[in-house]
């Protein structure tokens, strides 16, 4: 009726087997322990006895609470290991992320540093309207005064925070 056995044929086997020697009416089988159980079609765990699994954790904390079983193996990391990091960092024994790029390196990645606002764009550019925003700034359009600019029409992003103006492209 719906119930699940390890091995049902064998079960069924030793239980034909044993309503042979017993009383029809009512059956019994023999458990592991020697004791005998109604249940008709009851089988002790192969398991139970087996030398395979003397060292397994289920079998050793039998009389301990369930907890024992999932003790960690490893003890958790520090809530202050962060902390550590910090200190250690400020104190100079950690070297800072060297994938971070330091600040004044801008020239070595192509940032012209003379050309700005204030310094030569409204010699070599006249800025127009406001096309759109940004997070950081605004854009405007801008006409190139003299050089190779002449006459091209650029789009200049305008950020306020650092007072200078950035020409990003044609
Ligand atoms: N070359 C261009 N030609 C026309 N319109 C432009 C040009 N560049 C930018 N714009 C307009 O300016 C708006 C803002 O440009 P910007 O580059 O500042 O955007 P963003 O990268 O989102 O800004 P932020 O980096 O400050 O968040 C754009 O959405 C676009 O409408």
């Amino acid at each position: 009726m719906g119930l699940c056995h390890g091995k049902p044929n064998q079960t069924l086997e030793n239980h034909l087997e044993n309503t042979d020697t017993h009383n029809e009416t009512e059956p019994t089988t023999l458990n592991s322990t020697g004791k005998s159980s109604n249940f008709p079609y009851y089988s002790p765990s192969p398991f139970h006895n087996s030398t395979a699994y003397k060292n397994s954790p289920a079998n050793s904390s039998v009389s301990s609470t369930p907890l024992r079983i999932f003790k960690r193996s490893f003890a958790p990391p520090s809530p202050a290991k962060h902390i550590r990091s910090l200190l250690a960092r400020r104190h100079g024994s950690v070297k800072p992320n060297e994938a971070s790029i330091p600040e004044g390196n801008e020239l070595e990645v192509g940032l012209d540093k003379n050309f700005g606002y204030s310094k030569q764009l409204l010699s070599h550019y006249e800025l127009g309207e406001e096309v759109g925003r940004g997070h950081f700034g605004y854009t405007c359009v801008a006409k190139g005064k003299k050089g190779s600019m002449k006459g091209h029409e650029v789009a200049v992003k305008v950020i306020p925070k650092s007072k200078k103006l950035v020409k990003s492209e044609c």
